[in-house]
């Protein structure tokens, strides 16, 4: 019997971010492992049109549910979505459900960010900072806490190389940040924010250390604990290989390079890809939520949820990966035939990006525009670039993570919950999961029938002979111009020409005497 499943039988947990990519892994792998868990409360805001009922529907409607729909049908009774915005005081939580939450909750799993690169400093403060704080003040007010996990990121620090499992502190309290960001106008944010954030790329990898910060200072008697996941990608095994459902991380990108319109970016091929599957994030968070609870360690301790120093792939291999995935599975209606192809200079990758993405795009909407239609490919083109530009600190460095919290909890747990709630990564085969990953991008993220397969395969071919009819056409166009212009260029072509002549004169000579 898995002592981590029995711990959260009959328990009322409360999560934040359930409607996100974490969350919802998190959300079903509980119900899945503890079907006579008390109930889950979820603080949801509406959004996109939707209620939080109708967003609760969906989820429990997805395929991710369909093996939690069978092991506990009555799953959604044990869902208690609680309306709540994180950006408003209380959360705009009503009494009677923060009542409710307050005496009911045993544990507290914080997992709502914004995970945006450019969100204005305001925003990404008012969430990763001030709600967490807020958070904490509610948690120090439920009686029946057993333990508080927050969700952060491996990349909180990412101004070091090597990170140990503590929290080093920024240079401005975050306290003296919430309160500014009260009454600072956005033009002031917007001047201070870069020597705010200093030598981290942008104000989530900020606000997220100052949220660390803020669990350190605000966790009174509390047992907390933090979690660090790298770049956190689609399961591994569980429920199913390859489930993925938003474009963060490698997903969005493995989705331009696959449909051709990303076939290069300027990043280092042997840098190490620090990938972690969603499922193995969730596993550690049960089991620290278990052990937490149970030991009651004497300090906060960090966790690293990270692949790089158990078992390391970098970027290079895994582009090759992708792309010999994108030969047995194509995406449909490519744009140009798939590449990845990481490259560490410059000047080679602005090469590339004015020949490999924009002629491309403005050819495209040229031909768009001659046809009656609205161009587009430019604007979606600069928007794929700008994304690029964000990710480009992070391909184009190594980060080295110390794992000895996690480790030692690897080895506190008896061997069924190492295999029910398995998050040894260095079990993790690269190759079979950047397929599942594609594969699973095809099937959940792009909605594509496999059926289309062989039209897809149709497509590149297409595509590859309008390559190599451009290339001709474009290789003559320019040597008719050079003939016309430079005599050299006159001289070497009508000694190639009477060369070819004279070779083949010979030849047919040779073969004319041998009959
Ligand atoms: C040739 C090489 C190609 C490679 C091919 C295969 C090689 C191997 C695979 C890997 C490639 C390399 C991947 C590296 C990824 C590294 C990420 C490193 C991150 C480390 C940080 C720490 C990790 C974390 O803690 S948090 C998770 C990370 N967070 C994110 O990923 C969020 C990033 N997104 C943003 O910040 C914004 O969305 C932004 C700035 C990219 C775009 O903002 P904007 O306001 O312009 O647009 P949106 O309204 O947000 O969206 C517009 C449009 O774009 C779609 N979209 C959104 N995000 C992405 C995305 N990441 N990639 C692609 N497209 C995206 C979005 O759905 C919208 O589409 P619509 O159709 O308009 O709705
Ligand atoms: N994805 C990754 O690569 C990594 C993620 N992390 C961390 O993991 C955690 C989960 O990330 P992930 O699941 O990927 O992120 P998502 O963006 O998928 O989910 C974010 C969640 O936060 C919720 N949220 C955001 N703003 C509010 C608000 N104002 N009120 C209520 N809820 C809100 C979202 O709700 P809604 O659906 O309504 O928008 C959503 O449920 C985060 O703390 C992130 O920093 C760490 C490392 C890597």
């Amino acid at each position: 019997m898995s002592m981590i499943a029995a711990f959260y039988s009959g328990k009322s947990i409360l999560i934040t971010g359930a409607t996100g990519f974490m969350g919802k892994v998190l959300m079903e792998k509980l119900f899945r492992t503890s079907p006579d868990l008390k109930v889950i409360y979820i603080l949801v805001r509406p959004k996109a049109g939707q209620t939080t009922q109708q967003r609760v529907f969906q989820i429990l409607n997805s395929k991710l549910f369909e093996k939690v729909k069978e092991i506990c049908p009555n799953v959604h009774e044990k869902i208690r979505a609680i309306y709540a915005d994180l950006n408003q005081n209380d959360f705009a939580i009503s009494k009677e459900d923060m009542q409710e939450l307050l005496s009911c909750t045993n544990i507290v799993f914080h997992c709502a960010a914004t995970v945006r690169f450019d969100d204005h400093l305001r925003h990404a403060v008012q969430l990763n900072v001030t709600a967490t704080q807020q958070l904490l003040i509610m948690a120090s007010q439920m009686p029946k806490l057993e333990a508080f996990i927050h969700i952060s990121t491996a990349f909180s620090n990412c101004n070091l190389t090597h990170i140990d499992e503590v929290i080093y502190p920024c240079p401005v309290e975050p306290k003296k940040i919430i309160d500014s960001m009260e009454w600072l106008d956005d033009a002031i944010i917007d001047e201070i924010t870069p020597k705010l954030i200093g030598d981290r790329p942008n104000t989530y990898t900020y606000t997220k250390a100052l949220g660390e910060m803020v669990v350190q200072q605000e966790s009174r008697n509390l047992n907390i604990a933090i979690i660090r996941p790298s770049i956190v990608g689609a399961t591994w095994q569980e429920p199913f290989p390859g489930w993925v459902d938003n474009l963060n991380g490698p997903s969005g990108l493995i989705i331009a390079a696959g449909k051709g319109f990303l076939r290069s970016i300027r990043g280092a091929p042997m840098a190490v890809a620090d990938l972690i599957p969603v499922d193995t994030v969730v596993n550690l968070t049960l089991a620290v939520g278990w052990y937490t609870a149970v030991h009651r360690p004497k300090s906060t301790l960090i966790y690293h949820c990270t692949s790089g120093n158990l078992n390391p792939c970098n970027w290079g291999k895994m582009g090759f990966q992708v792309l010999a995935t994108f030969e047995k599975v194509p995406f449909e209606r490519a744009f140009r035939r798939p590449n990845a192809d990481f490259t560490a200079n410059t000047i080679t990758s602005q090469y590339w990006n004015a020949v490999s993405h924009r002629a491309p795009a403005i050819i495209y909407d040229f031909y768009l525009r001659l046809t009656g239609r609205k161009p587009r490919m430019t604007k979606i083109m600069n928007r794929l670039l700008k994304t690029v530009s964000m990710i480009e600190y992070f391909v184009n460095r190594s980060w080295e993570w110390s794992t000895y919290n996690t480790e030692m909890l690897m080895s506190e747990l008896s061997p069924e919950d190492q295999r029910v709630f398995n998050f040894d990564v260095r079990q993790l085969n690269w190759l079979e999961y950047i397929e599942n990953y594609v594969l699973g991008i095809k099937k959940y993220l792009l909605k594509e029938d496999m059926a289309g397969i062989p039209e897809a395969k149709q497509h590149l071919k297409r595509l590859r002979n309008i390559h190599y009819l451009f290339n001709t056409a474009l290789f003559l166009i320019a040597w008719r111009l050079l003939i016309a212009r430079s005599q050299m260029a006159r001289n070497v072509w009508f000694f190639i020409v009477s060369f070819c002549y004279k070779f083949l004169s010979y030849f047919r000579a040779s073969s004319t005497l041998k009959v």
